[in-house]
């Protein structure tokens, strides 16, 4: 169990707030200025990873009273009752575990006095067994053809995780196997997949963890009925469909052989998944010793997570910065900037890993909050984004702490452009904080030898008032082992801020509500009656809807 702690009431938090009366008109200019050392005492390296916050409107005493918030809060206790299996989501009375997923030492982690880590194991080697056989060419079809197509169906957690991973991990794909993903209900998605595939060759992975999912139970339907129509023979389904589920009965029922089935447990959130069997369409496109190094770095973050002191710590730190400015400069949303193309789902991943865990108004004791919880995430790879949103990040009137992240080392070196990319990297950070003042304004315009009367009703516009804060992410290159670590950072970043925010960041009933709305209206959309049944706004929209299509 966390407890109920209600950050608000902490002494942490009023030492907070009468820092923040003294820190609001701080400039990082000038704390740069008066210390040589900021960097330094900013910056924490891991592995081959280098995370400067020093771009950001704190000082040393800022830091430290998070920190103190943070111990207030229990963080420290929430981490180890986490990683020992407790029973921390407790409005659906699971253990969070997707760290025993990538447990590489097979440290002991017991729920309800059973050793998860056995089962952990046999079902990664059935992992391991089964990409072989498909990235090795063995796995074949109906026809006596290897597999050179894998499609995943699923939805949310089980879509953005392996779509994330194989996207960024492209530079390792298997030559042989070519990897889709269909996830919307939306009859466009699976059709114009399909018109890619061909069914001898063409291996369907159904991933839910309940297997109940209306959308990917949909799509796995006519997945179905489409490789019928070319196979014509049921027996042929045990060569071309597995489900990665929690749920054996109802893939029994849909037609899955259950030996064709990786199964994982309660105990792994859907956002948290990718780690699991949810993650076999992953060992299938890069190879499942990628996907154990992908494990690995995930693991080592684990680690540095459990081991480090609070203010060392670097999930905990970003974490800290998040609540501060969410919290007491009253900031709404936070960018995820990749320089780096083939990062270019990490945003839209963590937009559901960060929103559908931390989007809660109800505290730990079941009551409103009265505070700001989970910040709005969104973001593209950079430059594109400079080009399209960053106007508002420099000179608009929301401040949006960004997180910027970029590898050393490009998968693909050619001429300069990574050196460009680079430049424009390290330009952002500097321009956000720095800004541009009046006075430098003029001077520029001086210097192209403009007059006063010329220039004068321009300057207020070239003004950046700057002190934008931004966290630097550099990593060395973009491996799988880096991305492991990476994303393991990141959640245990929405961890910490969840315990910090007293809310239970692992369940998601706020997805719930319109999915039952949908059930009740989805009869009603057949036949040619009048529906009355909802308020005017829904009764209209749903009747033009059935006047549209006769
Ligand atoms: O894997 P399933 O059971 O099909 O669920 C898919 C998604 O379903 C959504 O309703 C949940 O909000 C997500 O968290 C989840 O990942």
């Amino acid at each position: 169990m966390l407890e109920n702690i209600n950050p608000t009431q902490t002494g942490a938090w009023a030492e907070l707030e009468r820092h923040f009366a003294t820190m609001k008109d701080a400039r990082m200019t000038e704390l740069f200025a008066s210390d040589p050392e900021r960097f330094g005492k900013f910056s924490v390296a891991f592995q081959d990873i280098l995370v400067d916050f020093s771009k950001n409107i704190i000082t040393e005493g800022t830091v430290e009273k998070l920190v103190a918030l943070a111990k207030e809060c229990k963080v420290d206790e929430a981490i180890k009752k986490m990683f020992a299996g407790e029973a921390i989501n407790q409005t659906e009375n699971r253990a969070v575990l997707h760290t025993a997923l990538r447990n590489r030492e097979s440290v002991e982690v017991k729920v309800d006095g059973e050793d998860v880590m056995p089962k952990v194991n046999n079902v990664l080697a059935k992992m391991k067994h089964f990409a072989d056989l498909v990235t090795g060419g063995e796995w074949k079809g109906f026809t006596d053809k290897p597999v050179t197509d894998i499609v995943n169906i699923g939805i949310g957690g089980s879509d953005l995780g392996p779509v994330m991973v194989t996207e960024a991990l492209r530079p390792y794909k298997k030559e042989n196997i070519t990897t889709h993903f269909v996830s919307n209900v939306d009859g466009t998605d699976i059709a114009e997949t399909l018109k890619k595939v061909d069914p001898e060759t063409t291996l369907f992975m159904i991933a839910s963890k309940t297997f109940t999912t209306q959308e990917t139970m949909t799509n796995a339907h006519t997945a179905r009925e489409w490789f019928l129509k070319a196979a014509g023979d049921e027996k042929q389904i045990a060569k071309h469909f597995v489900a990665l589920s929690t749920n054996e009965a109802a893939v029994t029922d849909f037609g899955i052989d259950p030996k064709n089935m990786f199964e994982f447990w309660d105990w792994v959130g859907g956002r948290y998944s990718l780690w699991s069997a949810i993650g076999l369409s992953i060992a299938c496109t890069i190879g499942y010793d990628n996907f154990e190094q992908l494990l690995d770095g995930a693991y080592e973050m684990d680690k540095h997570f459990q081991e480090a002191e609070l203010g060392e710590n670097l999930p905990t730190i970003l974490a800290l910065l998040g609540v501060w400015y969410n919290n007491f400069y009253g900031t709404e949303s936070t960018a995820i900037l990749p320089y780096d193309q083939y990062m270019h789902r990490f945003p839209a991943y963590f937009q559901q890993g960060d929103m559908e865990s931390n989007g809660k108004y109800v505290d730990r004791g079941g009551k409103a909050v009265d505070y700001q919880t989970g910040p709005i995430i969104w973001g593209e790879p950079g430059t594109n984004g400079q080009h399209a949103f960053y106007q508002l990040i420099h000179q608009g009137t929301k401040l949006i702490p960004c997180d910027f992240i970029a590898p050393a080392i490009s998968q693909n070196p050619v001429g300069d452009h990574h050196v460009k990319l680079l430049a424009n990297f390290f330009a952002q950070t500097e321009a956000l904080m720095k800004g541009k003042t009046e006075a430098e304004v003029i001077a520029e315009f001086e210097q192209q030898g403009k007059s006063e009367d010329e220039y004068k009703e321009l300057v207020p516009f070239k003004v950046f008032q700057g002190n934008r804060p931004t966290n630097s992410i550099l990593i060395k290159k973009l491996t799988p082992k880096t991305l492991g670590s990476l994303i393991a950072m990141y959640e245990h970043k929405i961890f910490v801020q969840g315990v910090i925010w007293n809310i239970f960041s692992f369940d998601q009933w706020g997805v719930e509500l319109g999915k039952q709305l949908a059930k009740n209206i989805l009869p009603e959309l057949e036949g040619d009656e009048e529906v009355n049944t909802h308020d005017a706004s829904t009764n209209g929209l749903i009747n033009a809807f059935k006047d549209m299509r006769k």
